[in-house]
């Protein structure tokens, strides 16, 4: 044998085990689902297996006993006999339904225990997974796949495997019924059944294929759909009129995705055809062939008889065989889709030995030199940045749109790690901090902050969900953000629902939802408070408001705050302005102004309409 083919032969054999490594998986999520029903469904399939087969050697027993009464005077006791045999094949037949229906609850029961289970295994990997991979096409391709391959898979899987050694068995007996009957007709029973195989298992790799493929066009179409039916863009599909426009494009994605799925379907849908001739080819060649041994005296009318009750027995337990086959394989396929996802393991990671974070930071945060850029592009976002939030300091960030400010953010609450230089804290490198530690030092809102379709209260109280439902602290922090004079007007107050997503929601407005996002800010007791545009929304009233005391309603913590509007940002106690990811002045107000650069430049360029209105 050349290298080239034992290659070849190794490969063959370690695909056709493929599904054993799925299976060493399976078990354990299975069995840590639920004991009782993993053990209670293999019970009542073993009793499945056991009285079917008993029922088809009883069957066997009959005909024979039967045949040899034929054309001899049956005495009682023979008849007496062959009612006993019925009887004890009809309470087999009884027990094998029940063990067969009960195992089907017992199967059901277990399948929903461990979709839970894998479900909240998926939703612990989505949580747990890396911001990077939320922002990448391969972290929703991965996802979508893992939810295609279904939670009841796994449950599939054993479900199938079982179902296969039992008809395996079966097939076997009925195999060793119809050698007695006449060995040639096994040929004639494997035609019938070897061929089907090989073209199931061949469609099923084909599909499985085309659907890992096509993952990213189907995305798209659930995308447009989306946007057909969603709230978020009714309004400017609306006035742009896009409605159409986006309908035709959903149609047109569908149609090519239809048309490809059928043109598979059309070649399968063939030779599955084609492969049924052969068996019944098969069956009546060999029923052809027996005839005419019986018409000879070979084989007796009895062996005629009981090759029609099993033959074509055989041939559905054969075809069940095949699409059990066919779907263990395909299980295996999808369960390795889902196991993709589950295996994904966060780059931002827990260090081993995490070093203790102070409770109460002396020296305060600190990038050095920190360089960064986004995975799998090329252009630095950031450079060279050097950065210092110290306890109960109001540092505020200055740049244009695109220049880095919120990179800096991310980086700061590790959502990523800098790709040169680092972030110390208390002159220690940030990694070396437990993760969820060091993040519980910040309470941040993001330009895109949540919005919860849930209470006014729990929007808020998701800022420390630690804290108790009835917690005065979100009364607190919606006083401190200006929320709460809103609230109070809502018919239940702090209790009335948001969105429009559910019964009774109510929608709030733009500034509304901004201020509650403040509250859930300030909700967190952390020693730093992120504010990414916090204001944007605010009426002038509002945010004088909020910026007049701000170092009090803050509660002496630290803060960075980033805005385009520098009236807010002369109340910081030191600016850093930003400029294409490198930071190019730093200072307070007072000295930038002084200094005349890039600062002085945007402050005079805000100033010089509220100068005119003066004049
Ligand atoms: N997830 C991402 N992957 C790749 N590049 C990104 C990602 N997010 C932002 N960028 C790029 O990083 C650069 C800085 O973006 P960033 O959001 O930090 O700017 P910003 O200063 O906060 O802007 P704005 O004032 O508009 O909010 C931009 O060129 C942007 O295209």
């Amino acid at each position: 044998m050349t290298l080239t083919s034992q290659w070849d032969v190794m490969s063959y054999i370690s695909k056709l085990m493929a599904p054993l490594t799925t299976l060493r998986r399976i078990f354990p999520i299975l069995w840590a689902s639920s004991r009782k029903w993993a053990l209670i469904s293999a019970g009542l399939m073993v009793l499945e297996i056991i009285f079917g087969l008993v029922m088809l050697f009883l069957l066997k027993y009959l005909v024979d006993v039967v045949t040899t009464m034929l054309g001899s005077d049956a005495s009682t006791d023979d008849i007496q006999l062959v009612l006993w045999a019925v009887a004890v094949t009809g309470l087999c037949s009884l027990v094998f339904l029940a063990a067969r229906g009960f195992s089907g609850l017992a199967r059901e029961t277990q399948g929903l225990l461990v979709a839970e289970r894998i479900d909240s295994a998926i939703h612990d990997r989505a949580v747990r997974a890396d911001l990077a991979y939320y922002e990448s096409p391969r972290y929703f391709d991965t996802l979508q796949r893992a939810r295609q391959s279904g939670s009841q898979r796994p449950v599939q899987v054993v479900n199938n495997l079982m179902l296969l050694v039992k008809n395996t068995l079966m097939l076997a007996a009925i195999v060793a019924v119809l050698a007695t009957i006449n060995w040639m007709l096994l040929p004639l029973l494997v035609m019938a059944i070897v061929p089907a195989l090989l073209v199931r298992l061949g469609f099923t790799r084909k599909l499985y294929d085309w659907e890992l493929r096509r993952t990213q066009m189907e995305r798209r179409a659930g995308y447009l759909d989306w946007l057909l039916t969603s709230d978020i863009n009714a309004k400017e599909l609306r006035l742009n009129q896009l409605g159409d426009f986006l309908r035709d494009r959903y149609a047109e994605l569908k149609a090519l995705i239809r048309r490809e799925r059928l043109a598979i379907s059309r070649q399968r849908t063939i030779v599955e055809v084609g492969v049924a001739t052969v068996a019944t080819a098969a069956f009546f060649s060999a029923l052809g062939y027996l005839a005419w041994e019986t018409s000879v005296g070979r084989n007796s009318v009895g062996d005629l008889v009981l090759f029609l009750l099993v033959f074509q027995r055989a041939q559905s337990m054969g075809q069940e065989l095949v699409f059990q086959l066919s779907r263990l394989y395909e299980d295996h396929l999808y369960i390795g889709l889902l196991f993709e996802f589950l295996d994904v393991r966060p780059v931002i990671s827990e260090p081993i030995l995490p070093k203790p974070l102070p409770t109460r930071m002396n020296d305060g945060v600190c990038f050095e030199n920190v360089g960064f850029l986004y995975p799998g592009t090329t252009r630095e976002v950031l450079r060279s940045i050097d950065l210092t939030i110290r306890p109960g300091q109001i540092v505020a960030l200055v740049g244009a749109n695109g220049s880095g400010k919120t990179s800096l953010i991310k980086l700061l609450c590790r959502l990523y790690d800098p790709t040169s230089g680092r972030i110390i804290l208390d002159g220690v490198d940030v990694r070396e901090y437990s993760l969820d530690d060091y993040r519980s030092k910040f309470s941040v809102i993001f330009q895109d902050y949540g919005k919860y379709a849930d209470t006014v209260r729990n929007n808020i109280r998701y800022g420390d969900i630690h804290q108790p439902l009835d917690t005065p602290m979100v009364e607190e922090a919606s006083i401190r953000s200006g929320a709460d004079s809103f609230i109070q007007s809502l018919d239940k107050g702090y209790d009335t629902p948001l969105t429009r997503m559910f019964d009774e929601g109510r929608e709030l407005s733009i500034g509304q939802w901004q201020k509650v996002a403040l509250a859930r800010a300030f909700m967190h007791q952390s020693e730093i408070l992120i504010l990414d545009e916090p204001t944007s929304a605010l009426d002038p009233g509002a945010e004088f408001d909020l910026f007049a005391n701000f170092r009090e309603r803050i509660d002496h913590r630290a803060a960075l705050v980033i805005s385009h509007r520098l009236s807010t940002v002369r109340m910081a106690d030191y600016i850093y302005v930003l400029d294409d990811g490198e930071i190019r002045e730093a200072g307070t107000h007072d000295e930038l102004i002084h200094q005349g650069g890039m600062y002085f430049a945007l402050f005079s360029q805000q100033a010089y309409y509220y100068r005119e209105v003066e004049a």
